[in-house]
């Protein structure tokens, strides 16, 4: 109590210095300056409140503390600022928008004319946000069109572009096939043949025949060329027509089949048919009168070799003619030439020549 009595009365001393009554003698008042005993004052109420920390008076707060106070950052201490002479001398403090802080510090600045609502919780402020990055718009406005695209119905692309490949289903269709032989030989070829071969023997069989009413047929000609559909096969490798050239082109090339110093032979019809290319004979084939061994060349024929097999044995001079007369078998076959064929000789050996009436008619059989 008697603390309470002795603060009750430096409070009143305090304020008689502050808001001296009128009753009070002038001599008095002009003894001490006035802001030493305010000052005096002040110091008075701090140690009264170190003392008795559990009632805390009102402090007051001059400017100037109050700006260091917030600049050293002290503890937050709640401090209630009365207004006193001097802050009620100065003007009002313009009104400030309120400045967007990121990051508010831990000081409290206490304005004069402000009382912090929760002096131990500093509040975030609004925070000013940084300029904001530059960004890129993909906004076609601002863009220039871009280069119209070829299109197929345009007709100004189609004529410097080259034309779109053909679907797969074109190229699937299309089998890769083996190069053949399908025009050879040339027509500058030394293979074709130069000159009809075949000379006119008289009418034709029964497929030519109704064409023929004098009995003469002509002979076959370049122009007369056969309507077959191409019967081409693939060759082995090495079997080319070039291949055949350089085996039986050779100037010593002996494809004949027979001992070397044979001379040519006078092959009769029953000769030939013996020559069938079976059982381990060679194929002979008469061509043109002459006989070839035609064994060596089977599996050089474009056609085939059951195709050339179709005149061994025999004259094939009208089959040949039928299906390819442009061929110039006799340039080929130069190796493989065995003789000539002549007629059979007859059963009586006193006619003489060697030729009679049963040779012809083999011949013609032979046909
Ligand atoms: C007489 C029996 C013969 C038959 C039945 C026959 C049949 C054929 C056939 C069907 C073709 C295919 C024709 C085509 O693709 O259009 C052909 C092509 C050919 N044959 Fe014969 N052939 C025979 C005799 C010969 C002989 C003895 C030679 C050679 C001296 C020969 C040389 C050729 C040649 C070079 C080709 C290719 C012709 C070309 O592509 O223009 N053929 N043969």
């Amino acid at each position: 109590m008697g603390l309470i009595g002795l603060s009750f009365i430096v409070a009143s001393v305090v304020y008689v210095i502050i808001r001296p009554p009128s009753w009070l003698p002038p001599a008095l008042l002009s003894w001490l300056p006035r802001s030493s005993t305010a000052a005096a004052a002040m110091t008075d109420a701090r140690q009264r409140d170190e003392k008795s920390p559990s009632s805390p008076p009102p402090t007051i707060v001059e400017p100037r503390e109050m700006g260091r106070a917030a600049a050293m950052s002290p503890p937050p201490v709640p401090t209630i600022a009365e207004p006193c002479e001097d802050r009620a001398a100065m003007p009002p403090p313009p009104p400030q928008p309120p400045k967007p802080v990121v990051v508010q510090p831990p000081s409290i600045a206490v304005e004069p004319d402000k009382q912090p609502e929760s002096p131990t919780t500093p509040k975030a402020a609004a925070a000013q946000l940084p300029p904001p990055p530059p960004t890129f718009s993909l906004s076609t406005d601002s863009m220039p069109p871009p280069p119209p695209r070829p299109t197929p119905s345009s007709s100004s692309s189609t004529s410097s572009m080259m034309p779109p490949p053909p679907p797969p289903s074109r190229l699937s269709s299309a089998a890769p096939r083996p190069p053949t032989l399908g025009h050879f030989p040339a027509a500058n070829s030394a293979q074709r043949a130069r000159a009809p071969i075949l000379p006119d023997r008289g009418p034709r069989s029964s497929s030519s025949s109704s064409s023929s009413s004098s009995g003469l047929a002509p002979p076959p000609t370049h122009t007369s060329v056969p309507t077959k559909p191409s019967r081409q096969i693939t060759l082995e490798p090495g079997h080319s027509p070039l291949d055949w050239a350089r085996l039986s082109g050779g100037p010593g090339a002996d494809l004949r089949g027979v001992p070397a110093a044979t001379p040519y032979l006078r092959v009769t019809p029953s000769m030939l048919r013996r020559q069938t290319g079976r059982r381990g004979t060679d194929a002979w084939m008469a061509l043109g009168g002459k006989v070839y061994n035609v064994t060596p060349y089977a599996k050089f024929h474009p056609g085939g070799v059951p195709e050339l097999m179709r005149g061994a044995a025999r004259d094939g001079t009208r089959l040949f003619a039928e299906v390819h007369p442009w061929v110039n078998y006799e340039n080929m076959l130069t190796a493989c030439l065995v003789g000539i064929l002549v007629e059979e000789p007859g059963p009586a050996a006193g006619s003489g020549g060697g030729g009679g009436g049963q040779p012809q008619s083999d011949m013609e059989a032979m046909d």
